[in-house]
């Protein structure tokens, strides 16, 4: 039994994976595909619609990514945003025309159509996100022009007989006013059922964990963290006792984080190794004060770890609970730059011994913590702020020391602690304390003190890509910095950051 499906055709736009995302949001199942698939490839009774993404090129350039003209023939609507909708165009015998200024950003469209598929419930006037060089001038037969910017004679066309429906501006980012529900109507359009949950992730990705990895064995990077943590049981659900998980205490973690993570995952059966490479950690960091040195030391003795935990089960396969986001911002997928690369990702050697198995590759952190109910994890396990893999090595710029890591691991305890207690854990994303590599002056009973300077990070996200600071209230911090400067000996002053995500990042390094 398949399910209904979408098939996206991915002609190399940023923000593929983000349609993908808000048709699971809205209750549907898609599928990415290479610009060049064919009919064949893409059909079937489970198909029930396809979507044209956009992408970097122009639909006038010799050698431009097209599709297989057997695609309209399948009888299913199609929906071209941007890029696509200028291909239809092209391909249809429409006019393309390269316009003298690009439109970039948030455009009003004006609705043309009272009868538009698309904008079915739509008021005439919309906020759109645009970002284009191209566009089309004049549609091609049997189309409709259906919206229009002040710059774009054509920023949306439907052919209502061939359901052919096509738009300039981008319904998958936020910037976009009503882009869900447009694309909703599209889903509406293709007649979907709209029954897509996590429990039918879980099962298909049962099915591809099973494809992939047959008899073999299995090595799982477990931290504790929500995204291994929902990744360590789907892998249990799919392959039971050929998964091993490791644990690494890498030195560098929060205050009693493995004996945490050792009492959350007793109730389950799985077959955890616990190794403490606390020493091999702090041993690679020694003097090295460049964060993306640190990151990569960490990545490398990480897989130096895994290498050998998975010699030990005889594993030739490595599972993490990679995001969507963590790709992104490491490898600079559909052009986008490298920001700091993630252990996991940019950080691995470019040798590897393991085949990776990665099934939340494409999730963003919310759909992972559905995920994770879902699959039976504690809400305490699910709720839990993210903690990077570098983790306190990247909290304490500058060089790591046993030493530091001590007085971090305290006072970022005391922060915790006091948060859950004035009930701001749950609606905060990730809060934390940091080490500064500065020293100031202070007067504690008397006597002069020289000592650490502490800084205090809180921040709200929805998916960690953007992050806004959390207004907490001054009472908690000062109840945090008074608690931090009395009981942990090394630090005499504590700072909250008020920087978003951008132009700072959420992490100091
Ligand atoms: N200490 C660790 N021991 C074993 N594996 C780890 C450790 N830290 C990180 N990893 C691996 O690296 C991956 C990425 O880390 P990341 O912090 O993004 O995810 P997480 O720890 O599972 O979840 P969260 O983002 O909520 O902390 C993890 O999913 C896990 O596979
Ligand atoms: O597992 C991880 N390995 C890493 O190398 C890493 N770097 C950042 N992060 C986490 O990613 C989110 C975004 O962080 P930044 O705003 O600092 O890039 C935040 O939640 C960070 O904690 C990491 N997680
Ligand atoms: N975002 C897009 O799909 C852009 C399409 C095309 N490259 C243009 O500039 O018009
Ligand atoms: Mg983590």
């Amino acid at each position: 039994m398949h399910h209904e499906r979408v098939a996206i055709l991915d002609f190399g736009s940023q923000y593929t994976r983000l349609i993908t995302r808000r048709l699971r949001e809205l209750g549907a199942f898609g599928l990415v595909y290479a610009p060049g698939a064919t009919a064949e490839e893409i059909g079937g009774p489970d198909l029930k619609g396809v979507i044209l993404s956009g992408g970097p090129n122009s639909v006038m350039e010799a050698g431009a990514p097209d599709i297989d003209p057997a695609i309209l023939a399948l009888g299913v609507p199609v929906l071209g945003i941007c890029y696509g909708q200028q291909l239809l165009a092209r391909n249809l015998g429409g006019v393309i025309h390269r316009s003298a200024r690009r439109e970039y950003g948030k455009a009003l469209i004006r609705l043309t159509d009272p009868e538009s598929l698309l904008f079915d419930g739509l008021d005439p006037e919309q906020q759109v996100w645009m970002s284009h060089g191209d566009h089309v001038e004049k549609a091609p037969a049997g189309f409709r022009v259906t919206a229009h910017t002040r710059g774009v004679p054509v920023a949306a066309m439907e052919d209502r007989a061939r359901r052919i429906v096509c738009i300039q501006f981008h319904p998958e980012v936020t910037h976009t006013a009503h882009g869900s529900r447009i694309l909703l109507n599209f889903l509406h359009l293709c007649g979907m059922k709209l029954d897509w949950n996590a429990g039918h992730f879980i099962e298909e990705k049962v099915k591809d964990i099973r494809r992939q990895v047959g008899k073999g064995r299995v090595v799982l990077g477990l931290s504790g963290g929500v995204d291994s943590s929902v990744a360590a049981l789907l892998l249990h659900k799919a392959i039971g006792r050929q998964l091993t998980c490791v644990f690494v205490d890498t030195g560098v973690m929060r205050k009693d984080e493995m004996a945490q993570v050792q009492e959350a995952f007793s109730p389950f059966d799985m077959q955890v190794r616990w190794v403490d490479a606390g020493r091999d950690f702090l041993s690679a960091l020694e003097g090295v004060s460049d964060p993306e040195q640190k990151r990569k030391i960490i990545g490398r003795t990480f897989i130096e770890v895994f290498d050998r935990e998975a010699a030990q089960v005889q594993a030739d396969f490595l599972a993490q609970g990679t995001l969507y986001p963590d790709v992104i911002e490491s490898s600079g997928v559909g052009g986008a730059v490298l920001v700091k690369s993630h252990h996991n990702v940019g950080g691995l050697p470019d040798v590897m011994k393991l085949k990776l198995v990665e099934p939340l590759r494409e999730l963003f952190k919310d759909e992972v913590r559905r995920t994770g109910l879902a699959l039976g994890l504690p809400e305490d396990m699910v709720w839990r702020h993210p903690f990077p893999g570098p983790g306190l090595a990247v909290r304490i710029p500058g060089c790591v020391t046993a030493d530091r890591v001590q007085i971090l691991q305290e006072a970022d305890a005391i922060f915790i602690q006091e948060l859950k207690a004035a009930g701001w854990y749950r609606t905060t994303s990730q809060c934390f304390a940091v080490l500064l590599p500065v020293q100031t002056v202070g007067i504690m009973g008397d006597e002069r003190t020289y000592e650490n300077m502490c800084a205090l990070r809180a921040v709200t996200s929805e998916d960690f890509m953007t992050a806004d600071w959390a207004r907490l209230p001054h009472e908690l911090l000062e109840k945090v910095a008074q608690r931090i400067v009395n009981e942990v000996k090394g630090i005499n002053r504590v700072v909250f950051d008020i920087t978003s995500k951008p132009p700072a990042t959420i992490e100091y390094e």
